[in-house]
Formats: C-alpha cells, sequence, structure tokens
C-alpha cells in the first residue's frame, strides 16, 4: 500500500514538472492555439454539431433563447424526467417551468432526435453597458447529427419559435380591449385600453340548442386550425359572425364562451367613440391576430344604413378611406362621419388581411335594420339566431344554477319529479321567456332546494304563458313588455323571412348555416 502512494506521489510530482516546463517553454497564445486546433480535431472527427443559443445577444435579449426556454419547459422536458425550474411570470395565472441548470434534455424532430443542454457559467467582469447584464452567462446548446442538419434548420427552430409564441399566449391571461378613450393614444401609442378578460361563460354553460352550439364549435374549430385552407383559397383569414337576437338570449354570454374557446383577446370596439373612417382604420390596424373585434348592437352604434343614400344637404364632403366621398349630412352626422364602406373596408375589403385570423362578431337586437350589404355573404360568414329559452337550453340552465352534475342526474331528479318537469317542457315555448329571466328566477330560488326552484320557474313560465295569450291586441295596450316582445318576435321573423341574397352564407366546407339556423327557429 505504501508503496502505491509513493508511486501516485511521484506521478503527480512529474506531471506537475512538465506543466511547469510546458508553460515555461510555450507562451500562452501557442497554448490557446494548440488547444483549438486539438477541439476542431475532435469535432471534426464527431459525428453531430453544436450550435449555442446565448441569452443575451450583444446587448439585447436573444428572442430564441427565451422560446427555446419556453418550448423545452413545456415539450421535451417533462416527459425525460429533467430538473426543472418553476416560476409565474407576473399578471399570468398558469406556472412556467424552465430547464435548471446543465440539466439535459432530448427531443424530437422530423424523426431525428435532437439533445439540448442547459449551460450556466459566472459571467467575468461586467466591463462597460448601459444596462446592467445578468450575472451569469446562460446559453441552450442544441446537438444534432450532422446528416440532420439540413432537416433540422431552420424548420426546427421555426417551430419552436412558433410553439413558442402559442403557449406564451395561452399561459397568460387573456385581455378586454376598449376604445373608450376616443382615440386618444396612451404613452406607447396605442388607441386600446386592456382589463384582464375573466368572463366565466364557456360553450358549456352557454344555454342553446346542443345541435346549432357544435356546429358553431366546428365553425370556430375549422377557422382556427384553417391557416392552409385560407392560404390556399387566397382568402383573407378571418370570419364574420352575426348574433341577433332579442335582449337576454346570450349574445355578450356567446362572445366571452367564443373567446375561452378559442383564447383569443377580445377588442370591444365601441363605433359612436370613433370620429372618422380614418380613425377606425387606425384602431383595427393596432389589433393583433388570434383576436375577436366585437361591435355591439351595431344597429345602434351608428347609422350604418346610409351607404347608399345621398347625403340630404351635404355641407362639406371628403374622401374617405376607400375612396369613396363619405357624406357629412348635418351636425349629426358630421360629428359621426364614419360610415358603413368604412366599416365593411375592414370586414371584408383590403384591409380585412392586415393581421391574420381574426373574428368580427356584431350583435343586433334587430336584424332587419340592418344594410343588405353588411349581411352580404362573405362579410358576416354566419349569421346565429339567439332565441327564447327552448327545453333543451333550459336543461343546460337547470343543470349551471341547480347544482345538477350531469345531464343523467337531472334526467334521474325527472324520475321523481315527472310533474313539474313534463310541465317545464310543455310551457317553456308558449313562455318565450329568456335564458336571462330563467336564470334570475333560479338565482332568486336556488336555496328552496331543486325542486322548489323547478315549481317557482314553472309558475312563472305558465304566468307568462298566459300573458301571451291574452297577449294580441290587449297585450299591445295594457303590457308594454309583452307587448314589445312580440313585435321583437316579428321583426325576427320578418327579419329571418327576408330575401335570401341578404341572408345566406356558406361555411368553410360550404354548408349553408344560415338555413340551420332558420330550421332551429
Ligand atoms: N343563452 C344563455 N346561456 C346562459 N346564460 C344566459 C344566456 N342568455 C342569457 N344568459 C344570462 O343572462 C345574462 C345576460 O345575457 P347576455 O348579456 O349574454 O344577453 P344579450 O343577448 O347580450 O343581451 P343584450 O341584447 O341586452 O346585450 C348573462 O349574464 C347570462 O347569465
Ligand atoms: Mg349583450
Amino acid at each position: 500500500m505504501k508503496e502505491y502512494w509513493t508511486a501516485l506521489a511521484s506521478l503527480m510530482g512529474a506531471f506537475a514538472f512538465l506543466q511547469g516546463v510546458l508553460h515555461a517553454v510555450f507562451p500562452a497564445e501557442l497554448r490557446a492555439a494548440v488547444a483549438r486546433l486539438l477541439g476542431r480535431l475532435t469535432r471534426g472527427l464527431s459525428p453531430y454539431c453544436y450550435f449555442d443559443v446565448t441569452e443575451m445577444d450583444g446587448m439585447s435579449t436573444n428572442e430564441i433563447y427565451d422560446a427555446v426556454q419556453l418550448y423545452l419547459s413545456s415539450t421535451a422536458a417533462p416527459a425525460s424526467g429533467a430538473r426543472l425550474s418553476l416560476s409565474r411570470p407576473l399578471n399570468a395565472s398558469s406556472f412556467t417551468f424552465g430547464l435548471a441548470a446543465s440539466d439535459r434534455v432530448v427531443d424530437s424532430f422530423a424523426g431525428a432526435a435532437v439533445t439540448w443542454e442547459h449551460v450556466v457559467a459566472p459571467r467575468q467582469g461586467q466591463g462597460f453597458s448601459w444596462r446592467p447584464l445578468p450575472e451569469e452567462k446562460r446559453r441552450f446548446t442544441l446537438r444534432i447529427r450532422r446528416g440532420d442538419r439540413d432537416k433540422l434548420l431552420p424548420a426546427y427552430l421555426d417551430h419552436i419559435l412558433a410553439a413558442a409564441a402559442e403557449i406564451r399566449r395561452r399561459s397568460q391571461d387573456r385581455l378586454l380591449y376598449t376604445n373608450a378613450r376616443g382615440g386618444a393614444m396612451d404613452a406607447r401609442g396605442l388607441p386600446w385600453d386592456p382589463v384582464p378578460f375573466k368572463h366565466p361563460s364557456t360553450f358549456d354553460t352557454l344555454a342553446m340548442d346542443p345541435a346549432r352550439k357544435a356546429a358553431i364549435m366546428a365553425d370556430l374549430r375549422d377557422f382556427a386550425g384553417g391557416s392552409a385552407f385560407y392560404e390556399r383559397t387566397g382568402r383573407a383569414w378571418k370570419r364574420g359572425y352575426l348574433l341577433y337576437g332579442p335582449p337576454g338570449t346570450g349574445k355578450s354570454s356567446m362572445i366571452a364562451a367564443m373567446a375561452n374557446f378559442l383564447g383569443y383577446d377580445v377588442y370591444d370596439l365601441e363605433l359612436t367613440e370613433v370620429g372618422s373612417n380614418a380613425e377606425l382604420r387606425k384602431l383595427l390596424m393596432k389589433t393583433t391576430s388570434k383576436s375577436i373585434i366585437v361591435i355591439e348592437d351595431i344597429d345602434c352604434s351608428v347609422d350604418l344604413t346610409n351607404r347608399a343614400k345621398p347625403a340630404p344637404a351635404p355641407p362639406r364632403a371628403r374622401p374617405g378611406i376607400d375612396g369613396g366621398i363619405e357624406q357629412d349630412g348635418g351636425a349629426g352626422a358630421a360629428a359621426r362621419s364614419i360610415t358603413l364602406s368604412g366599416l365593411l373596408n375592414f370586414t371584408d375589403g383590403l384591409w380585412s388581411c392586415c393581421g391574420a385570423e381574426r373574428i368580427f362578431v356584431f350583435t343586433t337586437n334587430h336584424a332587419e335594420k340592418l344594410d343588405p350589404a353588411l349581411l352580404r355573404s362573405g362579410r358576416m360568414d354566419m349569421h346565429i339566431f339567439m332565441s327564447y329559452c327552448t327545453f333543451p337550453a333550459l336543461r343546460i340552465l337547470l343543470r349551471n344554477y341547480l347544482g345538477f352534475q350531469s345531464d343523467g342526474e337531472l334526467d334521474g331528479f325527472a324520475a321523481g319529479a315527472k310533474e313539474i318537469v313534463r310541465g317545464l317542457e310543455e310551457w317553456v315555448d308558449a313562455a318565450e321567456i329568456t335564458p336571462a329571466d330563467v336564470s334570475e328566477v333560479l338565482i332568486k330560488n336556488r336555496r328552496s332546494g331543486k325542486a322548489e326552484a323547478m315549481r317557482e320557474l314553472l309558475g312563472v313560465l305558465k304566468d307568462r304563458a298566459a300573458g301571451k295569450r291574452r297577449g294580441g291586441a290587449a297585450a299591445a295596450e295594457t303590457g308594454k313588455e309583452a307587448g314589445g316582445e312580440n313585435e321583437e318576435e316579428e321583426e325576427e321573423k320578418r327579419a329571418l323571412e327576408s330575401p335570401k341574397e341578404g341572408k345566406e352564407t356558406a361555411g368553410i366546407d360550404g354548408h349553408d348555416e344560415v338555413t340551420e339556423a332558420k330550421k332551429q327557429v
């Protein structure tokens, strides 16, 4: 044993001596050059090539570094059992995982395996810089087989950037933007005010006919995944929905459900705050893709039926953004010089393709008041009638508000309370009640137990139905509410029966959705 230690000590002594001789004989530059040469030789023989993605690119942060970190944390890392760091960005509601120092993960793309290593080293000497640099130098090193290089680059990096953008969008809270500042810009030159969008409405909680709901969801899914379709057919990647129906039938809830379903931001465009077509163009150009642009109560916001009419006494005329002439008909019109052409140019004209993947939603209580130009095919691709509560819709509200866990539980309950449930089914159509009113009754009575709340609701339905039956001329005179609702219903029917060219639209797959909507009514 003693001999062993003696031999080891003399070996180390010899090694130290040799190192001293090397340092003395060869200058530092020569040693570095030899090291570089050796490195190049070994790399030349290696079947792999390496790419460094540093955190800082000169003085600025490297976008690819952030993207790789996000991408690896959500895709490769969890499967590989690597060590992760956890974080939650400010204002975000979900966690982000990150790869810890010196950890490796394996990923694959287009059938080729790649390895990522996260290398962290202390930064030596800060040097001069206008802003402090991180104390550590961080980088990801990508190792791929030489033969896979053409296959992976740049397609793999493009894939990572796209995936990271999607993860970032999903993990952040979505925003609801408003233009309530009347066109004034904020410090960053943006005309929109954002607030976190946390509307709880989803397609699950939305009370409407399940078949129509499924058709709308399928249409939205087709739209969101239809990038190739829109490119192939040369169409701008946008879609327009017109939601119409009496107040309280869920038009705004439907918009929230759409936004939650697709994970899009919502731009609530208040047309009365927009002074001119040019201002409208500025606003719309500052919207991002993957968003829903909403104009609520379009018939009330602005007079949009004026496209073809000459102005009664035009005090002045100036060119519109679409090359036409905007007509300022009197003081009111001058104050609101936004025109239907200006709006249409954005939903349908050349400007519609600035910013992809956008949905326009217009809502109205009076579809018949809208200019046919707004309704024609290609502008509003789908017309959705939000009707009074039907029995299938009522079942959804009962589930939402009375705590039934499933349709099965509701059916089981109905078996024991046959006369109530059958009564609801029998009276709901005749009562012509909106989902908002049903919700009110259920909220008010939900503490009294399921059966009692349903009995109360049945009473309300019967009262309403009786009121309607008495209705007609008498209701118009005596009950403003009943009369108003009848009138509204007549208007809706007239709107649906209006000429086909004003209403008919074709979906992505070419089927006629409006016919479907008509069937529902
Ligand atoms: N179809 C529905 N499904 C679920 N809840 C609904 C539905 N319709 C209305 N409600 C309830 O009624 C309230 C009002 O509905 P909502 O604001 O969506 O109606 P609206 O059609 O937009 O009305 P308005 O025409 O007055 O803007 C909502 O908060 C929601 O709780
Ligand atoms: Mg609404």
